[in-house]
């Protein structure tokens, strides 16, 4: 089982599922069509290892009722031979035959044991391989906003968290079931000689334990999956005691007695599920042993029965004997295989949610080719899913080639919305987005991305060398720098984003590993991790570049300074630039002053300033604050 996907980094909590929805069961349909799916997955993972498994453990089924036999022979010609009958039993070598037969059947349940396990864990490696790739390879392909959907994210971790196991457990129970089926009628046609009732009874206190396991196993999943929901809260609790970003907050403003409280508030919700379950569980598993035990007692009666009256000799009695055990071994593994594979099927049901789940092609539609020379906000509307309000309406603007558009507005006015659905990362709700004047919705995503370089508020911090937190800007370009033929690209890219300086001075230069998270790594400062997002920016051959105001870390002069060598660099290309500080909007062609999702303003800063609007009352504000 591998494990779920790392949750050092505290992410803030998605819009919560309903966690009073009911857990409800597949039916009998999907279950069928669950299991001949998985059975694809295994057979798919590897044809050699599922079938040398499944005739291995076939072959092995009939193995058990031989060596039973054999036993019984054996115990049959020591008893003639120790009351005088040597003769009668076949002499000395039949005794050392019967011998050998039962020592050879036991060996051979070994090798062949043993050759199952090896196919086994073979599979078993090759199907979490296959699973795990075909998890990723989803989730690559799904929407961002799905990853924004608590929904989504539990159908993840789910699905991360079962799998591999439970596919094979599925492939191994049903061979275990197969295998007990030829056991349970191969012994049970050598225990038919001890009397009509015995295999009923035999078989018949196997049953309530079987039926207490399959009742408690299918409870224990649905607390379970009820609990997702407040796991995954307790989960982010906890990570954000550990995080090594958030130390400096939880320490000052000392609110981890609090989270430890909210922390142990989930676990004792769950513990208050867990205590009645545990207790009846075991209570009702008491039962059903005493029951078994009962109805053991009663067969046992009757074979002795039969005994006194001299109708079986003692190999019959070991047959009886040792055979109790293997049949009811066999018959329980029959039952909870079937019970079993159905429980690994509701787990199952989770890895398949997932990789339903719609994926948009980020391929489809026509492919784009070339500069992005104008683009169009045609009367934009957007409203993000599962809200009822609309975050952008009738937004319009245009910027062309060679200039910078600076979008401007208060917390939560929709600039980095207007980005994602430049970006296409979303699709407006309304109105069009035109590019060189074509709608972009003609266009595939990926082909339209292409074209553009963008680096978010919450840029990424890759734990990797600062070679390749630049080239991931763009992988495709980067093959001969990553066969060590010079990396000059990088160079250059670092260079115009100001990371070469310090870059450069690292232990082993644009080879260091960036970052805390692995041995060796160096941590940069907020400000040097900016430097080199924007390397990775101007890294990639675009002509559209957008600058989410990352510049957080950055002091006024170095977003200055920052903002006026992008100006320089970008040459013929578009800008688009959102900050909150107006010594950088200045540098801008165009300022687009956006307030609740509208236009209020826009100009260049000078035609704004004489405007005397709303732009011109921030900037002269902002201005007094460095005034004095
Ligand atoms: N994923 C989302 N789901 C639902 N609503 C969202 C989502 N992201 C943003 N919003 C809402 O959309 C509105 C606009 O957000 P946006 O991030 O575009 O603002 P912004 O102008 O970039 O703000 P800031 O200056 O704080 O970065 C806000 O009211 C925000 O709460």
């Amino acid at each position: 089982m591998i494990n779920p996907p790392p949750m050092s980094m505290p992410r803030p909590p998605r819009r919560p599922a309903d966690p009073e929805a009911p857990v409800v069961s597949p039916s009998l349909r999907t279950q069928f069509s669950d299991l001949r799916a998985t059975l694809r997955l295994v057979w798919s993972s590897s044809p050699g290892h599922t079938t040398a498994l499944l005739l291995l453990s076939l072959l092995s089924a009939f193995l058990p009722a031989a060596s039973l036999y054999a036993t019984k022979l054996l115990i049959d010609a020591v008893g003639q031979a120790t009351t005088g009958r040597l003769a009668a039993a076949g002499g000395y070598p039949h005794l050392v035959q019967l011998l050998a037969f039962q020592v050879g059947v036991g060996a051979l349940l070994a090798v062949l044991g043993s050759f199952q396990n090896t196919s086994r864990e073979l599979l078993g490696d090759r199907l979490q391989n296959a699973i795990t790739l075909r998890i990723l390879n989803k989730a690559i392909g799904l929407e961002v906003e799905k990853f924004e959907d608590s929904q989504t994210y539990d159908a993840l971790q789910n699905a991360y968290q079962e799998v591999g196991v439970r596919p094979l457990g599925v492939l191994t129970q049903l061979i275990a079931l197969l295998q007990a089926v030829i056991t349970l009628v191969s012994i049970g046609a050598l225990m038919a000689r001890l009397g009509p009732l015995v295999l009923p009874l035999v078989l018949l206190a196997g049953i309530p334990g079987v039926i207490i396991q399959n009742k408690f196993g299918t409870e224990s999943y649905r607390m379970l999956r009820r609990r997702t929901q407040d796991a995954r809260v307790q989960n982010y609790l906890g990570s954000v005691l550990t995080s090594d970003s958030l130390v400096k907050e939880v320490r000052l403003f000392h609110f981890e007695p609090y989270l430890i409280g909210r922390w142990q508030e989930y676990y004792l919700r769950f513990r208050a599920q867990l205590v009645p379950l545990v207790r009846r569980r075991n209570g009702w598993t008491l039962a059903a042993s005493l029951l078994s035990a009962v109805l053991v007692g009663l067969a046992t009666l009757g074979v002795l029965a039969r005994a006194a009256r001299g109708e079986i000799t003692v190999g019959d009695f070991s047959l009886f004997a040792l055979g109790i055990s293997q049949v009811q071994g066999q018959f329980s593994s029959l039952l909870t295989g079937v019970s079993g594979i159905y429980q690994n099927l509701l787990y199952i049901r989770n890895l398949f949610e997932f990789l339903e789940l719609p994926a948009r092609d980020l391929d489809a539609g026509e492919e784009w080719a070339g500069p992005i020379e104008t683009i169009e906000f045609q009367d934009v509307g957007f409203r993000y899913p599962l809200t009822t309000r609309d975050v952008l309406k009738g937004l319009s603007f245009t910027v062309r080639r060679g200039q910078a558009l600076a979008l401007v507005g208060e917390n939560g006015a929709g600039k980095t919305t207007a980005i994602k659905l430049l970006t296409r990362l979303f699709q407006p709700s309304s109105g069009r987005i035109l590019l060189n004047g074509q709608d972009a919705a003609r266009f595939s995503a990926r082909s339209v991305q292409a074209e553009m370089s963008i680096i978010f508020q919450d840029f990424g911090q890759y734990q990797m060398s600062a070679r390749d937190n630049v080239v991931l800007g763009h992988v495709a370009q980067a093959e001969p720098e990553a066969e060590g033929e010079g990396g000059a690209e990088v160079e250059r890219a670092a260079e115009r984003s100001g990371a070469a300086e310090f870059v450069e001075g690292l232990p082993q230069g644009y080879d260091t590993m960036l970052g805390r998270m692995f041995s060796g790594g160096r941590q940069l400062s907020g400000g040097q991790w900016q430097k080199v997002a924007l390397a990775r920016l101007y890294y990639r051959k675009a002509s559209v570049l957008v600058f989410d105001e990352p510049t957080a870390a950055l002091d006024a002069a170095a977003e200055f300074e920052t903002v006026s060598r992008l100006r320089e660099q970008a040459g013929e290309r578009i800008t688009v630039i959102i900050s909150h500080r107006f010594s950088t909007v200045r540098l801008a062609d165009k300022i687009v002053v956006l307030d609740d999702g509208r236009v209020a303003e826009s100009g260049s800063h000078a035609e704004l300033l004489a405007l005397n609007g709303r732009y011109a009352t921030l900037f002269r504000l902002q201005a007094s604050g460095y005034g004095d």
